[in-house]
């Protein structure tokens, strides 16, 4: 667990839910949770099974108190409060561990009203702590300005050794904010990179671990997504394998920063970001 910047702790490692479909979301998260040993869940509006996410931790031999359950939202102003009310009354669930704003279209006005919506749902105990999705620099320096009651506790971005985000990061960290590294595969884009590759065979790992071990020696806390059991261990054990990357390997994954995306489409995500 870290500590985040009000107080409360997140999982240093996670799984994210895109992509996972109707049932295959509550297998996907008993196995992971109840077979491998996750505790922390990625989800979000968009990805259409916070209902099923729900279900999963009602259901769960593990209780409530020990998941730590984020979702998201791409609605703006006072409407983020009623879709985050709606989203807990999909899930049935009582209240979210983090809810962050997904991405930070909409201008300086929107996002101000945003965070001050979504901060009455921490104080009204709906949500415990509060976060930022695909912020750039320009974006967390106008949140911190405003000098907001709640502090913003994450920025979860895409990153991965392809696209390291180095800057982005040291702006988080000056401002005690963690990053959540989605994509932290690249969702299977570099696979078969000489250097990843060598790495691999070197330490005795997948490449897929060893691109998580990297995110997490670089502090951050990774979110790959995966609805197979096999895979779930194999990331998890990247996390709880007892192994570390040598400063050595550190260095080279470092240098195969591409300074662009590697995963989601860059098309969106500038509509996403503007
Ligand atoms: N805030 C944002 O804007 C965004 C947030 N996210 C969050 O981050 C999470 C992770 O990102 P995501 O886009 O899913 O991409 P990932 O980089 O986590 O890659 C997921 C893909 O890799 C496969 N995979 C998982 N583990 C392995 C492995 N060990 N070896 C080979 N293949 C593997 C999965 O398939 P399989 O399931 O079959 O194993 C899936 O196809 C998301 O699920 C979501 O929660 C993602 C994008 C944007
Ligand atoms: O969270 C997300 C999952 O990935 C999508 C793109 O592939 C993004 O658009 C979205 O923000």
């Amino acid at each position: 667990m870290i500590k985040m910047a009000d107080g409360h702790s997140i999982p240093r490692f996670g799984i994210g839910a895109w992509e996972m479909r109707g049932k295959e979301t509550v297998d996907a998260l008993r196995s992971a949770v109840e077979q491998v040993g996750y505790r922390h869940i990625d989800t979000a509006q968009y990805y259409r099974n916070e209902a099923e996410t729900g279900a999963f931790a009602r259901s769960s031999s593990v209780p409530r108190s020990e998941l730590f359950l984020t979702t998201k939202t791409f609605s703006k102003g006072s409407s983020a409060y009623d879709s985050i009310l709606r989203s807990l009354s999909a899930a049935q669930l009582e209240y979210w561990d983090l809810v962050l704003i997904h991405a930070p279209d909409g201008g300086p006005k929107a996002r101000r009203e945003t965070w001050e919506a979504l901060s009455r749902l921490v104080k009204e105990g709906k949500v415990r702590s509060l976060g930022v999705s695909n912020y750039g620099e320009k974006h967390l320096e106008e949140l911190m300005q405003s000098k907001p009651e709640v502090l913003p506790v994450v920025n979860q971005i895409e990153c991965h050794p392809f696209f390291a985000q180095s800057s982005l990061r040291a702006k988080c960290a000056s401002h005690n904010i963690l990053v959540q590294a989605y994509c932290p595969l690249a969702r299977g884009n570099y696979y078969g990179d000489s250097t990843l590759s060598r790495i691999a065979s070197r330490s005795g790992h997948t490449e897929a671990q060893v691109m998580l071990r990297w995110s997490l020696q670089s502090g951050m806390i990774p979110l790959p997504k995966s609805s197979n059991l096999g895979r779930q261990k194999e990331n998890w054990d990247a996390f709880a394998g007892g192994w570390e990357l040598s400063q050595e390997d550190m260095k080279e994954l470092d240098g195969l920063d591409r300074g662009q995306r590697g995963a989601v489409e860059s098309q969106t995500m500038s509509q996403e970001c503007a």
